[in-house]
């Protein structure tokens, strides 16, 4: 393959760096000159901060391949937000609405340079040991739990979420179902569907004055803190860490002091071991009779045959659960027994409202989510960035400008172990290095350093020299 970029006519990546597997693909064609740029594409109608600062022709777009080459696979109903960044690069782009079984997701992510996923795509190591051309993931949501992001990162593989582009729109969820369990919305709406009216004040109530307990006080319950203050609300919250309480809002010491003292429960920690059935026989015993529990975390913090329990006996008088154990893997899929054997008790229950983990789905949240998530992706496979990474530690240079054009960018993504930048140093040492960078998060280290004034030739030895060491998990070169 070759390609002609700027005019300068490219050879084979092959031909000069053998084992680019580490860096985009084999199969590449690289530029024979380091000077080669690349003209970016024009900017999609996203208007993003990436469209407006490539239009700064001072800033040097770095692209050690054919952009058109990247293979980009989203899944999940990804926002066109997200597709226009990506295909305004010039990327290649398949976009599925749903979520793919285990053994096509391998097929399928063979092939792929970019990953983009939501909740429902277990990235597990079984899929990402196939994943042999994969250089990033990007999770269009907040939670990570999904993938395994400590093998991804012990492979080179940079993960990217959206920390709180959906925060607001679970907090605004969570204060309906408030509102929606205290006056038992959902029954009265369904009886009336089916033609039976039914006015009923017992065991209805207003929300002012009553206690919200907050399990998680972090983007997401801390939104909800003051979102419930202003619908005249007590609250309180537990959290792992000490934080700043918003409002008059006040922090309880234990677990167990938060059920006790609350009207309704809502949850808001991340999927974790020690988050796993949080809220189970026990913690349902320690809430107050006729409370209301709210659960739009994750599916594993509450054991729901507990809550099943807890509801039969009329300790817990309303619930309202966004998120399961087992998802359906598209909409239109069943949620049955087959799936959690407990669905179909869960179903028949009164005043529980359950929705299809649409806590995010909003269209300002996915949009926004769509734009960021994105733009991320782009920096790290065009400039290597990795600010924003889930599990690879925060490594960023400036931007190089059109003024230095004989520089290279290597990156160099290594195992954390003594005497690697010893020997770093020594390889590039006998060079200009303008600008490093290294920085480790746990086993995995990553160093980012610029170099003027070299030849093809040069950046040749280099990239040889770096994927000689033992240490090596990912050599890139960025020009
Ligand atoms: N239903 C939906 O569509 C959505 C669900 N989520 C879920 O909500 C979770 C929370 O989101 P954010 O508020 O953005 O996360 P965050 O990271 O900002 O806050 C989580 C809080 O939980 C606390 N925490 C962690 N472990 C704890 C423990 N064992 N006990 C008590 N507190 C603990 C942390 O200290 C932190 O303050 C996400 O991890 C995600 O799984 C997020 C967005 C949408
Ligand atoms: O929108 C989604 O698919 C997932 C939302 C979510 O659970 C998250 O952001 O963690």
């Amino acid at each position: 393959m070759s390609n002609v970029v700027n005019g300068d006519a490219e050879v084979s990546g092959e031909s000069y760096t053998n084992n680019l597997t580490h860096t985009v693909s084999a199969s590449f064609s690289i530029s024979s000159s380091p000077v080669a740029t690349y003209t970016s594409p024009s900017p999609g109608k996203a208007g993003s901060l990436l469209a407006r600062t490539a239009t700064r022709t001072s800033v040097k777009q770095l692209k050690p391949f054919a952009t058109e080459d990247i293979k980009i696979l989203l899944l999940e109903n990804i926002n066109k937000t997200g597709r226009d960044v990506l295909t305004a690069q010039g990327y290649q782009v398949e976009y599925l609405k749903s979520s793919l079984p285990e053994d096509e997701l391998i097929e399928k992510i063979r092939d792929v340079h970019v990953i983009g996923i939501r909740s429902k795509t277990k990235l597990t190591a079984r899929v990402l040991r196939e994943a042999k051309n994969l250089l990033v993931v990007g999770c269009f949501c907040i939670g990570t739990n999904q993938v395994d992001t400590q093998f991804a990162a012990q492979h080179g593989v940079a993960v990217f979420n959206s920390p709180f582009s959906n925060s607001r729109s679970v907090a605004e969820l969570v204060i309906g179902e408030i509102i929606a369990l205290a006056r038992q919305l959902g029954d009265r709406s369904s009886e009336l569907h089916k033609g039976t009216w039914n006015k009923v004040s017992s065991g209805c109530w207003e929300i002012r004055g009553k206690t919200l307990g907050i399990i998680g006080y972090g983007h997401i319950g801390s939104q909800l803190s003051v979102l419930a203050e202003a619908m005249g609300m007590t609250v309180i919250f537990f959290d792992a860490v000490n934080l700043m309480a918003m409002g008059t809002a006040k922090q309880v010491p234990t677990l167990e002091a938060l059920l006790q003292g609350s009207d309704f429960v809502t949850c808001h920690v991340p999927e974790l071991p020690e988050t796993h059935k949080m809220i189970s026989s026990q913690e349902f015993g320690q809430m107050r009779t006729g409370s209301y529990l709210i659960n739009a975390s994750r599916g594993s913090v509450i054991d729901i045959p507990a809550l099943i329990d807890a509801m039969r006996a009329g300790k817990v008088a309303g619930a309202a659960l966004d998120v399961y154990p087992s998802e359906p893997g598209g909409n239109g899929d069943y949620f049955n027994n087959e799936l959690n054997s407990w669905a179909e008790d869960l179903r028949s229950l009164k005043n529980i409202i359950l929705t299809p983990h649409i806590g995010g789905s909003t269209e300002e949240a996915q949009s926004a989510i769509g734009v960021e998530v994105s733009e991320a992706l782009v920096r790290y496979v065009n400039e290597g960035a990795t600010l924003g990474a889930v599990n690879m530690p925060e490594v960023n240079l400036r931007s190089l400008t059109m003024d230095e054009p004989n520089h290279v960018r290597m990156i160099y993504i290594h195992h954390n172990v003594p005497g690697v930048l010893r020997k770093v140093n020594e390889i590039l040492g006998d060079h200009n290095v303008d600008k490093q960078m290294t920085d480790s998060r746990g086993d995995v280290a990553y160093l980012m350093a610029d170099i003027s004034d070299v030849s093809g030739s040069v950046i040749k030895e280099l990239y040889q020299s770096l994927e000689s060491l033992s240490s090596r998990i990912v050599t890139r070169v960025l020009y």
